[in-house]
């Protein structure tokens, strides 16, 4: 049976060695924690580091080491102290984390380390192709491992490959300062799906790609020598029941909490005071320091609530080799002696501080216990403290303030979405949120909780995977190769030699280039000789087939007795007849797309679906407009591949898609026309994806050519409208 093999630096679980005993703890870090349920529920294996290194392992207890892995469904990369030195203290974490978060001025560019996580990179290559079976599918995670999927694309070009980055993806203008920027793009694409949290992080990497390497990007996909590679975003979710209903219980218990404990003590004699909690791994990049200030302003600005407020301040400690990180627990340190120096009162301590990683029990209790929550990253993948932290309010009270740095931003606009460098914008935030109605309270987290419920990291994670299962057919379909003159030979013998002949002509950017305005591209002179010439010959029989309303197509070729097709197949003028409509339309087909449709509303903010009788149109106008372009394009794609078992046609309108029924497509009218009739010679030519359905629709001993190099399903491309002239030349004089 075949697997997801999910590969990470951390493993989920976490060893250390305990009084000559390997003990297992949970790792902290959204990534291990969000991943976890994922793999809980399947029935693959995760590969990653198990926390230990290869001389902290002594030889009786190697096998412990395994077993423990094993329990849990992981397999163990064995590092030495210099990988993770190198590879994870030095490249990961001293290069790639500070260039990605904006932190340039701690970046270091060390070849040394450079090398080892190459190095590494390849040792987890060796494990994962030892476990590699047909059929399997791979899903790498993050920073640690870019180079990964290309070292795995190379031995096992059959095995599907989806990359998802965790952290953000930089500008071009910062991404381009590391030496090293092309083998870590060229390590990227060796995947099939390459997934980010936001649409930002995706345009910026789609940029460097296309600027560094200059490989043709459209919308987005990449499109490589001999595949394809899909970008695009999944805003990753959280395990929502397991947090909602973790604080129904602790809520039912309440004397069960620490914090309660700790008041009813008489630790702090301020019972009353709003609580507001801020949980992050201590880490530059969430912007501890400057919450503390922004905390110590406000309760410069506001002194009233003095007295009626507490910090609560978790931070775990995270990655303390790195002296970066040391010099911000210090300095972390110092800002909390300072404040609660300088404000508290024998009853009453502003900050309450914890230095250490807690049990999921306590941070329930956090979350829950905590009116406010206040997190102000400097910039952050996604930061999953947010949603937890909303998904655990189950009265719907309490009030999140969030940076706009965090990707969580872009879905939670309930929230109040603050500037973390703005301790203006900070204090004024914490006054709004301590005197927020509760009536408010509710409102705001009602919408957010109902789209973290409803996508939730299961969902995100299906998401990701049937996106990844779609990629399996991308690449099959860029198969056109430039016709040859020898090619084109064969093919006006071919004409010659036929008893029977038709030509489906697509009109605009393939008879005619594209203008402007779209009414001053009526045919010319030479084009409307040319096509009588070839409509003339013996059974010969010229079709032109359009997008076209069809009083124009009718009027610019009223005089030439050829067939037209008109709006896609919606209606035909048969040579010598008049329009006539081709299909009854049905609509049964609303019910299945509806929800296609939903979804991508829920994804893409500002955009709405129209429903008319017989078609449903999902409008993008008023969202951003490349997100629009690149989700209608998607969309596009997932209707198409629908059509092609449900009958329906998509039609890409202005700042709309439009779906009906797939009477309305080129590949069923020319179907449709040629049916019972016996052609000996078929030809198709057309420029754009409407054409994609007649290149695929028509039998294999069809010509089908497409117009421009893009992807297609056509035999053949020719590069632009001047070469099509000259194959009608060609035509006219055989
Ligand atoms: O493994 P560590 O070095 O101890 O660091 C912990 C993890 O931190 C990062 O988490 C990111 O992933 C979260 C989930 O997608 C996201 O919400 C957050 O914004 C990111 O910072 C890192 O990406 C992981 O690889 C680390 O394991
Ligand atoms: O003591 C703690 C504190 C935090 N977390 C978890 O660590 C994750 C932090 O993820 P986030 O995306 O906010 O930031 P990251 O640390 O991954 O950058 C969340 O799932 C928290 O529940 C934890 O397991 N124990």
């Amino acid at each position: 049976m075949s697997k997801t093999i999910i590969i990470s630096n951390r493993l989920p679980l976490q060893l250390q060695i305990d009084n000559k005993k390997i003990k297992a703890t949970p790792s902290v870090g959204g990534l291990a924690t969000g991943m976890k349920s994922v793999h809980r529920d399947s029935n693959g294996i995760w590969i990653g580091w198990t926390g230990l290194t290869e001389e902290e392992i002594p030889a009786d207890l190697r096998d412990e080491v395994v077993d423990a892995t094993i329990k849990e469904q992981c397999v163990p990369v064995s590092l030495s102290e210099e990988d993770i030195d190198g590879f994870y203290y030095g490249f990961s974490n001293r290069t790639i984390w500070p260039l990605f978060h904006y932190f340039m001025e701690y970046t270091e560019f060390e070849k040394e380390s450079w090398q080892s996580y190459v190095e590494v990179n390849e040792k987890y290559a060796e494990v994962v192709l030892d476990n590699i079976e047909e059929g399997d599918t791979v899903w790498v995670h993050d920073y640690q491992l870019m180079l990964l999927p290309a070292l795995i694309k190379k031995e096992r070009p059959d095995v599907q490959i989806g990359f998802f980055l965790h952290i953000p993806f930089p500008s071009y203008e910062v991404f381009r300062t590391l030496p090293w920027r092309e083998e870590i793009l060229k390590g990227l694409l060796g995947s099939d799906l390459i997934g980010f949290h936001t649409y930002d992080y995706q345009r910026h990497f789609l940029s460097s790609v296309s600027r560094i390497l200059r490989h043709e990007v459209s919308f987005n996909e990449i499109t490589l020598k001999d595949r394809i590679v899909t970008v695009n975003s999944y805003p990753m979710g959280i395990d929502y029941d397991k947090f909602s209903e973790a604080a129904a219980k602790h809520d039912a218990a309440k004397n069960q909490s620490e914090l309660q404990r700790r008041l009813d003590l008489h630790i702090d004699s301020t019972p009353d005071a709003k609580m507001i909690l801020s949980i992050d791994r201590l880490d530059y990049s969430k912007g501890i320091a400057n919450r503390i200030r922004a905390y110590e302003y406000f309760l410069e600005k506001y002194p009233e609530f003095k007295e009626k407020v507490r910090l609560v301040m978790l931070a775990v400690p995270s990655r303390s080799n790195v002296p970066q990180y040391q010099l911000l627990k210090k300095e972390v340190d110092e800002l909390v002696g300072r404040i609660n120096g300088k404000f508290a009162s024998v009853s009453w301590t502003p900050i309450w501080y914890f230095y250490r990683s807690m049990p999921f029990e306590n941070l329930i209790d956090l979350y829950t216990t905590c009116e406010v929550a206040l997190l102000t990253p400097i910039r952050d993948g996604m930061n999953l403290v947010a949603k937890e932290y909303v998904a655990t309010r189950t009265d719907k009270k309490g009030v999140l303030i969030l940076s706009e740095m965090a990707g969580a931003a872009q879905e939670m606009s309930e929230a109040l979405i603050i500037n973390p460098n703005n301790f203006e914008e900070i204090a004024d935030a914490l006054k709004q949120a301590i005197e927020m109605p509760e009536a408010e309270q509710i409102k705001r987290n009602k919408f957010l909780q109902k789209r973290l419920k409803r996508y939730n990291v299961e969902k995100w994670a299906n998401d990701f995977m049937t996106s990844l299962k779609d990629t399996a057919h991308k690449s099959d379909i860029v198969k056109a190769i430039r016709m040859r003159a020898d090619q084109e030979d064969e093919m006006f013998d071919a004409y010659k030699k036929a008893d029977k002949r038709i030509l489906f002509l697509d009109y605009d950017g393939t008879l005619r280039a594209f203008v402007n305005n779209p009414e001053d591209a009526s045919p010319d002179d030479d084009l409307l000789e040319l096509v009588r010439t070839i409509h003339n010959q013996e059974n010969t029989e010229v079709v032109i087939i359009s997008g076209r309303d069809r009083h124009t197509l009718g009027t610019w070729w009223q005089d030439v007795p050829i067939t037209l097709i008109a709006e896609h197949g919606v209606w035909k003028r048969p040579v010598g007849g008049e329009w006539a409509v081709t299909e009854n339309l049905k609509n049964d087909w609303m019910d299945t797309v509806r929800p296609i449709l939903e979804k991508f509303v829920d994804r893409t903010a500002g955009t709405f679906i129209e429903e008319k009788n017989y078609s449903l149109a999902w409008h993008y106008r008023n969202a951003d407009p490349d997100l629009g372009e690149k989700r209608a394009s998607e969309l596009s794609n997932v209707l198409k591949e629908l059509s092609a078992n449900n009958e329906l046609g998509v039609l890409d309108g202005n700042k709309v898609l439009e779906i009906k029924d797939s009477t309305i497509h080129k590949g069923k009218a020319v179907t449709k026309h040629i049916f019972g009739k016996d052609y000996s010679f078929k030809f198709a030519i057309g420029d754009d994806w409407t054409d994609e359905f007649m290149f695929q629709d028509l039998p294999d001993d069809a010509f089908t050519i497409k117009v421009g190099l893009q992807k297609t399903a056509a035999k053949y491309y020719v590069d632009d409208t001047e070469r099509v002239r000259d194959l009608l030349k060609k035509f006219a004089a055989s």
